[in-house]
C-alpha cells in the first residue's frame, strides 16, 4: 500500500524522530501539525483504522515532544488508540501504511515496536499507574526524567484511574497527568465526571485567571513561585479546589489541546515543577475533518474510506454480524420479559445496544469504562429479581475477574454475559483477543457457558442462558457467522445440549462401532470441522456447551470412535477440551484426544481469517493436525471411503 505522496509533507518528511522536531523553529510547528492531521486522514483512511481520537491529539503529539526530551522522559498514553501522531512522528511514518496489519505496525504502543512507546497500553485507564511507577523508579534510581500519562476523559472514568491518582497524589515524584478532555468516549461519555468536567470548563473565570500558557511566563521560578503560591491563595478563597486538587496534584487547566501557544509554555512551565501536575486540556474528537468532528462515534474505528466522500453506509445484503443478532434477540427478549435490563461498560455501538437504547432508555445502562461495577451492578440489579444481560466483550471481561466471582457466581445470581468478541479478533490484535474466557470461566461454580456455531444457535442459546437461574456466558466472535437464516423466535436450545451434526459412514455403509475419529467442535470452528469430516469420514458433534459438557453425548461418541478431536476459538490450556480430557479421564475411558486451539503465546494482529489459518485452525490446518496426529487412522477412513464412494 503506497503511503502518501512525500511532497504533499515537506516538514513531515523532515522528522525521523523527535530530535528533529525539537530543532524546527517555534513558528513552523503549527503548519507540522497541520501537514501531520493531513497525513492521519490521508493514512488512516486508505488502512483503516481508529481516526476520531487520532485527529483530536495532532498539536497536543507535537507539543509534548517539542517540550520534553523523549524517550528519556516517558509518554504512557491511555489506551494508546489516540497514538498514530506519536507513531508518525516518531520515525514509525512509512510505516503507517501497514497498520494493524500482519507483521505491520500495531494499533496501539508497544514496546517491543519502538522506544518511544513507554509503556503497552490498549484497555484503558492504566497509564497514570504506569506513569507514577516509572516516576518513583526515576527517583528511586536517581535519574532525572519526566513520567507523563495522557488520559482521556473516557478513560479518567475507570475505578483503576482513581486508584492511582489517590496513590500519586501523595507521592514525591515528578510525574504529570494531562486530561486529553474531548468530551466523548467512543460514545458520548456518561457519569458524573463528565458532568465535573463540563463544570471546570465552564468555569471561564477560572480558566482565564489560570492561564498560565497565554501569560507566558518567562519569569525565573521565584516569580513563577510567587504566581503560584497567590494562585493557591485565590483558588482557597474563590474557587474550591479541583477534585484532582483534592487528590493532591496541581491541577492546570482547562486550556485549548489545539493551540501550540498554549501547550508548549503551559508544559515548559509544568516540566520544570515538582510533584504531581495535572493538566486539563480540551480537544475536540475528530478535530479538522468535518464529517469526523460532526459524528465522532462513526469516525472512532472506520474501515477503508474515500475522505472526499465520508463512511458509505454498509449494504443492507451483507449478513447479520453475531453482534447484530444479540442486539435484535436482546431488543425481542426485552419486548417479551420486562424484567430485562442491558448493561454496557462503554461500548454501545460495539456492543449492539444503539436499537436496545432507543426502544427500552429505562433499562439500557451503560456504565462508562468501568467493567468492575458493571458486573457488580448486575448482580444488584439481579438481587432485586431483575434479569440483567452484561454485553461485554470477552477480553474486557476480563478486567472484572473478581467481580464475577464474588459478587455473580458466589451468590449463584442470573445475570447473562453476552460475550463479544470471543476469538482473535484480528486489527487490534493481542490485547483484544478473546481467548482466555473458557478457561477463566470454566473453573467457577455455577457458571456455564454456550459457544453457539452459528448465528441462529447464538439466539437460540442466549435464550437458553436468559432462561437459568445462575449466571451464564454466551460466547461469540467478531463480524458474520456462517451466514444463515435467522429465525425471528425466541426458542431457547437445551440447556447443556449438543448434537451430532455429521455422523461417520455416511453413504449408505454403515462403519465398524468404535472405530473412526470424531470431531467434537465448540463454536464457529464447528464448520471448518465440517469440511475435514467429509475428506476423512469423521463424526462432527456440535458441543455447544464448554460447561456443562453434553456428558451423554461425549460419552457416547467417545465409546464409538476410536480417537477424538476437539476444536476451540480459545485458548487449549484450560479450555474446551480440558473439559472434555476432565470428563474422559473422569469416566476412565482411554481414547487418544487431540485438542486444537489457541496455543500458549500472544498471537499478533492481523487478518483474522488469516491468522486462524497460522495456529492451523482452517480447515486445511486442521486437517493437517488430524492427519499428523492420526495417520493411521486417517488412512482407515480414507480407504473406507473409498469403498462407500
Ligand atoms: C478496559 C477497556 N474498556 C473498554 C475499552 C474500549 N475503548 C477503547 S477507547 C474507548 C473510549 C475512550 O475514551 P477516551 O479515553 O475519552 O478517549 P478518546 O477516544 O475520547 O480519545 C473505549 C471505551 C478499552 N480499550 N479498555
Ligand atoms: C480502542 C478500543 O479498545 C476500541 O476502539 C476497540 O478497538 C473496538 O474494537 P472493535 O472494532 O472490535 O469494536
Ligand atoms: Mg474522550
Amino acid at each position: 500500500m503506497p503511503t502518501a505522496h512525500p511532497s504533499s509533507y515537506p516538514l513531515l518528511q523532515s522528522i525521523g524522530e523527535p530530535a528533529d522536531l525539537r530543532r524546527l523553529p517555534r513558528g513552523e510547528l503549527k503548519p507540522l501539525a497541520d501537514e501531520l492531521r493531513n497525513f492521519v486522514l490521508e493514512s488512516v483512511s486508505r488502512t483503516g483504522g481508529h481516526l476520531s481520537s487520532n485527529l483530536g491529539t495532532v498539536e497536543l503529539t507535537v507539543a509534548l515532544h517539542y517540550v520534553f526530551n523523549t524517550p528519556e522522559d516517558r509518554l504512557v498514553w491511555d489506551v494508546g488508540h489516540q497514538t498514530y501522531p506519536h507513531k508518525i512522528l516518531t520515525g514509525r511514518r512509512e510505516r503507517m501504511a501497514t497498520l494493524r496489519q500482519l507483521g505491520g505496525l500495531s494499533g496501539f504502543p508497544m514496546r517491543a515496536e519502538s522506544p518511544f512507546d513507554a509503556f503497552g497500553t490498549a484497555h484503558s485507564s492504566t497509564s497514570i499507574s504506569a506513569a507514577l511507577g516509572m516516576a518513583l523508579a526515576a527517583k528511586q534510581k536517581g535519574e532525572d526524567r519526566r513520567a507523563v500519562a495522557i488520559i482521556g476523559d473516557g478513560a479518567m472514568s475507570a475505578g483503576m484511574a482513581f486508584e492511582a491518582l489517590n496513590n500519586a497524589g501523595v507521592s514525591d515524584c515528578n510525574l504529570l497527568v494531562i486530561l486529553n478532555d474531548n468530551d466523548m468516549s467512543i460514545s458520548p461519555p456518561v457519569g458524573a465526571l463528565n458532568r465535573y468536567l463540563a463544570q471546570l470548563m465552564s468555569g471561564h473565570f477560572y480558566a482565564a485567571a489560570k492561564n498560565v500558557g497565554k501569560q507566558v511566563l518567562k519569569a525565573a521560578p521565584p516569580l513563577f513561585e510567587l504566581a503560584k503560591r497567590f494562585e493557591q491563595h485565590a483558588k482557597g478563597m474563590v474557587v474550591p479546589a479541583t477534585l484532582f486538587e483534592q487528590f493532591g496534584f496541581n491541577y492546570i487547566g482547562p486550556i485549548d489541546g489545539h493551540d501550540l501557544d498554549s501547550l508548549i509554555p503551559t508544559l515548559e512551565n509544568l516540566r520544570d515543577l515538582t510533584g504531581p501536575q495535572f493538566l486539563h486540556v480540551v480537544t475536540k474528537k475528530g478535530r479538522g475533518y468535518g464529517r469526523a468532528e460532526a459524528d465522532p462515534v462513526s469516525y472512532h474505528g472506520p474501515g477503508k474510506f474515500d475522505p472526499a466522500v465520508g463512511l458509505q453506509k454498509a449494504t443492507a445484503a451483507s449478513a447479520p454480524t453475531f453482534t447484530q443478532v444479540f442486539g435484535q434477540w436482546l431488543c425481542d427478549m426485552a419486548a417479551q420479559d420486562t424484567r430485562l435490563v442491558g448493561i454496557t461498560p462503554a461500548m454501545r455501538e460495539g456492543s449492539g445496544l444503539v436499537e436496545f437504547e432507543k426502544r427500552f432508555p429505562r433499562r439500557y445502562y451503560d456504565v462508562g469504562i468501568a467493567e468492575q461495577h458493571a458486573v457488580t451492578f448486575a448482580a444488584g440489579l439481579a438481587c432485586e429479581g431483575l434479569k440483567p444481560v452484561v454485553a461485554i466483550y470477552s477480553t474486557f471481561l476480563q478486567r472484572a475477574y473478581d467481580q464475577l466471582i464474588h459478587d455473580v457466581a458466589l451468590q449463584n445470581l442470573p445475570v447473562v454475559f453476552a460475550l463479544d468478541r470471543a476469538g482473535l479478533v484480528g486489527a487490534d490484535g493481542a490485547t483484544h483477543a478473546g481467548a482466555y474466557d473458557i478457561p477463566f470461566l470454566r473453573c467457577i461454580p455455577n457458571m456455564s457457558i454456550a459457544c453457539p456455531s452459528d448465528e441462529n444457535q447464538c439466539r437460540g442459546l442466549l435464550s437458553a442462558a436468559y432462561a437459568q437461574n445462575h449466571p451464564v456466558a454466551v460466547r461469540y466472535p467478531r463480524g458474520a457467522g456462517a451466514g444463515v437464516a435467522v429465525q425471528p423466535g425466541l426458542e431457547a436450545l437445551p440447556f447443556g445440549k449438543g448434537e451430532i451434526r455429521r455422523a461417520a459412514g455416511l453413504g449408505g455403509k454403515p462403519r465398524e462401532p468404535g472405530k473412526g475419529i470424531a470431531l467434537l467442535a465448540f463454536g464457529t470452528l464447528l464448520h471448518p470441522a465440517l469440511a475435514v469430516a467429509e475428506k476423512l469420514g469423521a463424526t462432527v458433534a456440535d458441543m455447544r456447551w464448554a460447561k456443562p459438557l453434553d456428558l451423554e453425548l461425549l460419552l457416547q461418541v467417545a465409546a464409538d470412535h476410536e480417537a477424538l478431536v476437539t476444536l476451540e476459538d480459545g485458548a487449549v490450556m484450560g479450555g474446551a477440551g480440558s473439559a472434555v480430557l476432565e470428563a474422559l479421564q473422569a469416566a476412565a475411558i482411554l481414547k487418544p484426544v487431540l485438542q486444537l486451539g489457541l496455543p500458549d503465546r500472544f498471537i499478533e494482529h492481523g487478518d483474522p481469517v488469516k491468522l486462524m489459518a497460522m495456529q492451523g485452525l482452517d480447515a486445511a490446518g486442521i486437517e493437517k493436525s488430524i492427519q499428523e496426529r492420526f495417520p493411521a487412522l486417517v488412512e482407515k477412513a480414507q480407504a473406507a471411503l473409498k469403498l462407500v464412494a
